[in-house]
């Protein structure tokens, strides 16, 4: 019997420095705009669960800062309705939604303005002076430095008091360095938390944990093995009301400076040493770093961007992008496609391709990992590539697709099975909001889930060339009906390379 056999096995853990979770936390968590979308329909239901997961003490308060004049009674009516109609749980809890609403509080103010009012708010913070503190700015981003500004000149940052930034950090380099510069003359980095709600999904993080605790993939995570990846971002939703701030942003500024090139990083990244906000990102930038710049040709080769007109989702006709915006011309990307290239020993020669788009055929957002082929086949058919799908909403899960024999068919014949695992039902449990997560890091002050100030302005080095490249129209603007794929050019980008976008079977 071997020498070890029935012993445990020893694990080198790097030391997980990540503060106690086991306390509920006490607080004192201000939102300013408090009366906005995100507040209502994330922030409050987010905060919501983890009150009745009892992780939040009956003695924090979450303090709704807005310019409108409400009373924190008018205000507890509003954010009870927004729990009923976005917190899974409310309908069903009356008496935990009650207990909740005795956390939250109003202030009307105008949080950019040092000379309006705060008093009625450093009192509500002066009770308990000493404790956790955060500022959660959720107003447009040309707010952000004179309202943390405001806020130094009331002298309401403490030692513990944390900025959470909500994307996006700026609309190119010059104006993301701004917002970091003005923010950061009041909060040290360390008190900065940029906000990217993709790394509070479960199933982003889950990126980390499937390649590092499981030796089996990350021997064939590489260059060697695999021969290309695909991260797509489909919604079937429109603009919707947001129109005024979609068109001076596009999908690109969007989705991908963010979302897509976090959920890439995390992807290509090499295992960092430990799992702090340090090593992490220090590995992420890496990459963010490692990305090819894009030239003109290749702006004009490897890029696609386009708008959708009317069209059909799910049986229902749907207006184009000009009629959601109520505008005659807009030159903004609802959709794009990238062939993008990560210069590193790992990826060297291996395309990463990028899809997003608004008002696709289905909401569906998704890494594919598709292995090289069988160098040389000893079968009549040719097996299909290997394909590892990890899917990051909707229906959380993975599946990995292999080929195996046909059992019914004459002579051996390869036919494409799947393995597929439901998160859902293998953990048994829900899935919770990505805010919920990320709020309660905030409180704690772990950073790992928020973007590093050089982050956020490697991500801008890559973008910017491309916004620049279509502004002079090296890539023309084209079209796709609501309810499609996209434009045919998408898929040619893969095509070229001899490869096929995953779509929903
Ligand atoms: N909604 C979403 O799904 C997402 C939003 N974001 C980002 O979050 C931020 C907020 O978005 P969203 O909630 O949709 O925006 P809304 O326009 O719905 O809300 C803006 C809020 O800010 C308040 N506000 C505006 N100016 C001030 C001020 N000077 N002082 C205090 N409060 C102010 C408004 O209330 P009042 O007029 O009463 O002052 C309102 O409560 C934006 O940066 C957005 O890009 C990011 C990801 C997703
Ligand atoms: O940040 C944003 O994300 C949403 C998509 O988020 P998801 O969690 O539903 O994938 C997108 O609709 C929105 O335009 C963008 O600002």
């Amino acid at each position: 019997m071997a020498e070890n056999a029935g012993k445990a096995r020893t694990v080198h853990a790097a030391t997980d420095s990540r503060p106690d979770e086991s306390q509920p936390a006490s607080f004192d968590f201000v939102i300013v705009g408090a009366t906005g979308d995100l507040t209502m329909r994330k922030l409050l239901p987010a905060f919501y669960e983890r009150f009745r997961l009892k992780q939040i003490a009956a003695d924090s308060k979450i303090i709704g800062v807005a310019r409108s004049d409400l009373s924190t009674e008018t205000y507890r009516q509003r954010a009870e309705a927004a729990l009923k109609e976005f917190a899974t749980s409310a309908p069903q809890d009356e008496k935990a939604v009650r207990e909740f609403l005795e956390l939250v509080h109003y202030v009307s103010l105008d949080a950019s303005n040092t000379a309006a009012d705060w008093s009625p708010l450093e009192t509500l913070l002066a009770t308990y002076a000493a404790r956790v503190r955060v500022f959660y700015v959720a107003t447009a981003p040309k707010l952000y430095v004179a309202t943390a500004d405001a806020i130094a000149d009331h002298s309401l940052i403490t030692d513990v008091t944390r900025i959470v930034l909500e994307k996006p950090i700026g609309t190119d380099l010059a104006s993301a360095k701004a917002i970091n510069d003005g923010v950061g003359r009041h909060f040290n980095e360390e008190q900065i938390f940029r906000i990217d709600h993709y790394l509070g999904k479960q199933t982003v993080q889950n990126i980390l944990a499937l390649r590092f605790a499981n030796p089996i993939l990350e021997r064939v995570w590489n260059a060697d093995s695999i021969a290309h990846v695909q991260i797509t971002a489909a919604e079937t939703v429109g603009v919707g009301k947001r129109g005024p701030y979609y068109d001076t942003a596009g999908a690109l500024r969007d989705m991908v400076q963010n979302h897509l090139l976090q959920v890439l990083s995390l992807v290509a990244m090499e295992p960092p040493t430990a799992l702090s906000a340090m090593d992490l990102r220090d590995e992420k930038l890496k990459i963010l770093r490692a990305l090819k710049p894009m030239d003109t040709e290749a702006i004009a080769c490897d890029t696609v961007r386009a708008q959708y007109t009317a069209g059909e989702i799910d049986g229902k006709a749907v207006d184009g992008y000009l009629t959601d915006l109520g505008a005659d011309m807009s030159n903004t990307e609802t959709f794009l496609a990238i062939r993008a290239e990560v210069r590193t020993t790992r990826w060297a020669g291996v395309p990463f391709y990028l899809r997003t788009g608004k008002r696709m055929a289905h909401k569906e957002t998704e890494v594919v990992i598709e292995f090289r082929p069988q160098p040389w086949a000893i079968f009549v058919d040719s097996p299909e590539p290997s394909r590892l799908v990890l899917r990051i909403q909707p229906d959380e899960g993975m599946s990995l697709s292999l080929s195996g024999k046909d059992p019914l068919a004459e002579g051996f014949r390869l036919r494409e099975a799947s393995l597929d695992v439901s998160y859902i039902k293998a953990f048994g449990t829900r899935y919770p909001d990505s805010y919920e997560d990320l709020l309660m890091a905030v409180v704690r002050g772990d950073q790992v889930l928020f973007i590093r100030r050089d982050e956020v302005q490697a991500s801008w080095c890559w973008i910017e060339p491309i916004l620049n490249g279509w502004a002079e129209n090296a890539r023309p603007m084209e079209t796709y009906p609501a309810g499609s794929r996209g434009p045919a050019s998408s898929d040619n980008l893969l095509r070229d390379d001899g490869f096929v976008w995953k779509e929903k079977a």
